[in-house]
Formats: C-alpha cells, structure tokens, sequence
C-alpha cells in the first residue's frame, strides 16, 4: 500500500471570506477504505468537491492518480456516487440496466454504437452489487437501497481505481445500511477498489474502514480505524468540537 491515489498538500478553501479549509493534508493510498467524518459544516463535502475539480482552493496542491490536478484529465478512473443519487421517484422511467448504461457514456461517448461488450460490462456491474434480479426494473420502484446500489453500479461500470461516495446512505433503513457496507468493504478486498466515504455513520463505518480522517475545518485525526475507536468520548468531543458519544461496532 504505498501509491497515493488522493495526495491533498495544505488545501486552503473559502466561501467569501469565511475560511472553510484550512491546512488540510491528506494522503489516501491505493487499496485504503478512508472514511471521512466530521460534524456538520466540517467542511468534507467542500473537499470532495475540491477533489472532483468542481471547486478550486484558494492555496494547496492536489494529485490525482499521481498526476498533478491541473493536468488531470482521466476522470473515467474515478467514480463518484452523491447523497442525493438516491431521489428517484416512482414512474421513473428509466431500468436499471440505462441508468447502469449512463455510467459508460463517458467512456464510449454519446453517439458511439454501443456494441455487445458493453452491455456484458453493465451486466457484470450490475451483477457485481447484487441487483441481478431488477436488471429490466423500473428505478424509481427500487427502495433507497436498492437504488443506492445501483448507483454504485453506474460508477463502477467504467472500472474505476477509486471511488468516492458523498453520504450515500442517507435516507437507508439500519439494516440495509450494513448489507450496503458490507459491498463496500467486498469491493475494496476483491476488487482493490480505492474507497473514500463521507459519512455520519460513524458506528458502523469504523468496522469496514481502513483509515478514518475527521475534518472540522482542519484536519484533527487521521488514522487507522483501530486508532478511531480507541479514541475516548472527551477526544472524540475535541476533535468534533462539541459532545459525541462513541458509537462503535466489534469487528467480527
Ligand atoms: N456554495 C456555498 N456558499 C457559501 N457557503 C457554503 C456553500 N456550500 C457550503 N457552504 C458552507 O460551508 C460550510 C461547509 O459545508 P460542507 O457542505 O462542506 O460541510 P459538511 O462537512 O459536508 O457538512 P454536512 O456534514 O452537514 O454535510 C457550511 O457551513 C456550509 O453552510
């Protein structure tokens, strides 16, 4: 584990002038799970938007795959899922095998034929989350989960090494919620797929994890996930800046 896929030096970030950033270093390697938690208006949605080069910081350096950002133009070898991925409405009139499609666009362009090898990739992504059996189902008759999953689907049908995930379990019952790690934790071992997770399910993540980092502002704990849940409740506190009750799950 020693090439870094993510290598973030001294990112500086503001809105107007309200410092949202500050000093954050961050080094993911490949074939890490990092989990990124902090409390609310911690600033981790504005470095994974730093990340993705939708927002540029005010100071620092980003590397990607070990290209400088400025020069970085090889996006299908990162996937990304958002919170918000899991909307659909009922009636959506969309399978899941065209949404999974969608995910290859980048790869093959719009107007490009799509030929038999393609369809065999969104098939195989789609088996690999487990939604075989809803492959000619409408999304929106998907429950949260489900619907999750095959977002998930879509960003690994163009197999990428790394793949970043903005809150994707909001709105998922408990008990999905851990079956949806327990993909996460299958694809990082037997795919090597480079995960970083943004997340306030702090309980369960520290189980599947490799690494955690917490952001508030500036970066106030990176480690690994035995070193998280070793924190006590007065340095978790610190670190979140206001009271927190560990929550943590044994490793099994
Ligand atoms: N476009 C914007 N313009 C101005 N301020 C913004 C903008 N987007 C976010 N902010 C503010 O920046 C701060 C950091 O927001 P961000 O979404 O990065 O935090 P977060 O750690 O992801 O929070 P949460 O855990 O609640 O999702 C918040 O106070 C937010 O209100």
């Amino acid at each position: 584990m020693c090439e870094s896929v993510i290598r973030l030096k001294n990112i500086n970030f503001s809105y107007g002038n309200r410092q949202i950033l500050k000093n954050v270093h961050l080094d993911i390697k490949r074939g890490m799970f990092m989990g990124l938690v902090g409390p609310n208006g911690g600033g981790k949605t504005t470095l994974i938007k730093i990340i993705l080069g939708l927002l540029k910081p005010d100071k620092g350096s980003i590397h990607l795959l070990n290209q400088p950002m400025e020069h970085f133009k090889d996006w299908n070898r990162i996937g990304f899922v958002s919170q918000k991925a899991n909307t659909f409405n009922k009636g959506f009139p969309a399978t899941v095998f065209e949404v999974v499609s969608m995910g290859l666009t980048a790869k093959i362009g719009y107007f490009k034929f799509f030929k038999k090898h393609h369809k065999q990739k969104v098939l195989s992504a789609i088996k690999q989350v487990g939604m075989e059996k809803y492959t000619y189902q409408n999304i929106g008759d998907l429950s949260g989960g489900q619907q999750q999953r095959v977002f998930i689907a879509r960003a690994l049908v163009s197999d990428p090494e790394l793949l970043i995930l903005d809150e994707p379990t909001v709105g998922i019952d408990y008990k999905n919620v851990e079956h949806f790690y327990e993909l996460l934790h299958d694809l990082n071992k037997n795919n090597q797929l480079t995960l970083l997770l943004v997340t306030h399910d702090t309980g369960v993540m520290t189980k599947y994890a490799t690494n955690i980092a917490c952001l508030n502002n500036s970066l106030h704990f990176h480690g690994n996930s035995d070193e998280y849940t070793a924190l006590s409740t007065e340095q978790l506190s610190q670190i979140y800046g206001h009271p927190v009750q560990a929550v943590v799950h044994d490793h099994d």
